[in-house]
């Protein structure tokens, strides 16, 4: 087995649990929040930069890298990892949600799903042989089956074909699977929000016996307490045994709801995405560090972390790095906030080994600004 989990604990007062992913570039301890490295390159980082703030593990993308620089390419420079000089593990998403949210798409058939590229319009087809081949080429550890991540709102109708044509590509990318003993492929549950959906997208899903397990379809715009509700009644129904990864959520409210029902694994591409446009995370709420008010702030962008950037740089020189359309500005966001998100996993991994998840929970709200 390529990868496998280990369940190490179980928080008394919630679903959240400790593990370990053995893959075949390393370990991880969930639960893990993964930063996102979509062309290949967590933007505007290095990887010594990416391990000194302790990142585990990074994802990337088959459709961006499929069309530009192409994973023929990468396969002869010996694979992802060697490429970008990452020697940790690497998780691929099977490039549906990307057709869907930014290609042209516009036919979804059992076959596979035809789109035009969004950077030069040119015609593309995509099945889960042909991304399972891809994800192959590309060599990381953990690969997304294909699937399809239905709109929100879809009718109960379209969410059941959906997700009964993702069960038959989970199938097949199985079938298609080449490298069975260095990259693992983990299901995607759908479903939308139907519980009796998502109960038949479990129970079909989990038949084919993945190392791991998504939940898909969600943070497509729902109302938060929607996805919880989701979670609710999906997460438990996920072998405990398993691993259990929440694609597309990242800002710390939603890791926080996301660990205590049971999930281990999140990614988004937020933190680094409202970096580049002067907005950090800090441990009292959002701060955009390009308004004026800071102009002769000489504080941390937050007082309380002790990352590259606020340990060595004020409020004030960011923005007028953001100010200066200066490169340096980014760098320095992105590391905040990715340290900030690395970290608070590293809090809540604690909290769970001392069952004081919920008092966690709890006291970073209040200093955050969340009411609970
Ligand atoms: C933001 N919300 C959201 N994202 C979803 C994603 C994407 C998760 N992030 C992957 C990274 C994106 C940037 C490039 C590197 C990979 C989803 N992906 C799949 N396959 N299926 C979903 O239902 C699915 C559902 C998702 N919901
Ligand atoms: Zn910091």
């Amino acid at each position: 087995m390529a990868v496998t989990y280990e369940l190490i604990k179980e928080e008394k007062n919630t679903k959240a649990r400790l593990g370990k992913l053995y893959t075949p570039h390393g370990v991880i301890e969930t639960p893990i929040f993964m930063p996102v490295g979509t062309k290949a390159t967590v933007k505007a980082m290095t990887p010594e930069e990416l391990k000194d703030m302790q990142a585990q593990i990074i994802l990337s993308n088959t459709y961006h890298l499929y069309l530009k620089p192409g994973h023929e390419l990468i396969e002869e420079a010996g694979g992802l990892h060697k490429f970008m000089n990452w020697d940790r593990p690497i998780l691929t998403d099977s490039g549906g949600f990307q057709v869907f949210s930014l290609g042209e798409l516009r036919e979804i058939k059992e076959e596979g799903v035809h789109f035009r590229s969004h950077i030069d319009g040119s015609k593309h087809f995509i099945s889960p042989e042909k991304s399972i081949e891809i994800q192959n080429s590309l060599g990381s550890d953990i690969a997304m089956a294909f699937d399809e991540c239905p709109p929100y709102p879809a009718s109960r109708e379209y969410v059941k074909k959906s997700l009964e044509r993702t069960t038959r590509w989970a199938k097949r990318c199985q079938e298609a699977h080449k490298k069975p003993d260095t990259q693992a492929i983990f299901g995607i549950v759908q479903g939308g929000m139907y519980k009796d959906l998502r109960e038949q997208s479990v129970k079909e899903i989990t038949e084919l016996d993945f190392p791991g397990y998504a939940v898909g379809g969600l943070s497509v715009g729902e109302p938060a307490d929607i996805m919880y509700e989701v979670l609710d009644y999906t997460v438990p129904l996920l072998p405990k045994d398993k691993a259990r990864y929440l694609m597309g959520v990242g800002t710390p409210d939603y890791l926080f709801e996301a660990v205590i029902r049971g999930i281990d694994m999140a990614d988004c591409v937020l933190p680094t995405r409202i970096a580049r446009n002067g907005t950090v995370i800090t441990s009292r709420g959002k701060l955009v560090v390009k308004n004026a008010k800071y102009a002769k702030d000489f504080t941390p962008l937050d007082p309380e972390c002790d990352c590259y950037a606020c340990k060595n740089y004020t409020r004030a020189y960011v923005r007028h790095l953001f100010k200066a359309n200066e490169i340096l500005a980014s760098r320095l966001t992105t590391t905040h906030n990715l340290y900030f998100l690395i970290k608070l996993m590293e809090n809540i991994r604690e909290a769970i080994k001392e069952d004081r998840l919920l008092e966690y929970r709890e006291e970073f709200y209040k200093k955050y600004g969340y009411d609970l």
